[in-house]
């Protein structure tokens, strides 16, 4: 494990055990009962998750699979509490977010959640720092940002801007942007989609390693069946209904992973 990140998981209040499983198989930390999700009204309403129940331990990496239009946003955009559920329910650790008032879910999403999307949502006018920088402010317990920059490979990179790195780097910073608050939830929306073979991977690896040094719960939504290779659990929509819910005994790391 590279020494910064130790550094910066232990500044964070992280208990590392390097070599012990990060999944905590005790209460489940993310669960759904009946969670329903539809568009549109009367005829034209067309339902989209049909009643899902799953259940997530604390630092399980999770991996929803389905074809286009499954639903698998929905789902993410649901426990994120960016969008409202129907019917059913969440709770993330002691929240049920389903409850939640609009100045609470704000709150949680401030404090649990981090974001990655496909394309980075960077902001082009602040550099690589800042950009991390900004969401750093919205936590009361933020990780020092730059050791989180040299964890990231990005320190050589802090005082540029978005369209002067790659766009691995730039998935690199929304990656660490998301990780500055050092949320419990980790929602990733095709983090790959934009990215080449080789830079997919190495992304897929920082995910890997940011589960295993920061004990965060990571759910990824993909296109990609590789890479449930290296999920704990493998979760797959199909017309909004869950089909498979699978736990993989033996994640390989995501170097290993070949499409
Ligand atoms: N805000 C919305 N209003 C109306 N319909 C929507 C809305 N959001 C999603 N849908 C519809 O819900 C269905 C599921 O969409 P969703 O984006 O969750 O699927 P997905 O599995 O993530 O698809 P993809 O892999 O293509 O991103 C689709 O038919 C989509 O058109």
């Amino acid at each position: 494990m590279p020494h910064e990140v130790t550094d910066v998981a232990a500044s964070a209040g992280c208990v590392l055990d390097e070599g012990a499983s990060h999944v905590n198989a005790g209460a489940p930390y993310l669960v759904t009962r009946g969670l329903v999700k539809g568009y549109g009204e009367g005829a034209a309403r067309m339902e989209v998750l049909r009643g899902i129940d799953v259940e997530i331990a604390r630092g399980e990496i999770c991996v929803l699979l389905g074809p286009s239009g499954s639903g698998k946003s929905t789902f993410l955009n649901l426990i994120g509490g960016l969008e409202a559920a129907d019917g059913g329910s969440i709770e993330v650790g002691d929240t049920a977010i389903t409850t939640l008032g609009k100045k609470a879910l704000g709150e949680y999403r401030r404090s649990e959640l981090g974001f990655v999307f496909q394309f980075y949502n960077l902001v082009p006018d602040l550099t690589i720092r800042e950009n991390i920088e900004v969401t750093a402010h919205l936590s009361k317990n933020p990780l020092p940002i730059d050791d989180l920059l040299k964890s990231l490979g990005l320190y050589e990179h802090r005082a540029k801007f978005p369209r002067q790195v790659s766009g691995g780097q730039q998935q690199r910073c929304a990656i660490g942007r998301a990780l500055v608050k050092n949320p419990g939830l980790l929602l990733c929306d095709e983090p790959t989609g934009a990215l080449d073979y080789k830079t997919s991977k190495e992304i897929l690896a920082l995910m890997e390693q940011v589960n295993r040094d920061y004990g965060c719960t990571i759910v990824i939504v993909t296109h990609n069946d590789a890479i449930s290779r290296m999920a704990n659990r493998v979760l797959r929509l199909r017309d909004g209904v869950l089909v498979e819910n699978e736990m993989n005994a033996a994640p390989v790391s995501a170097a290993e992973l070949v499409w």
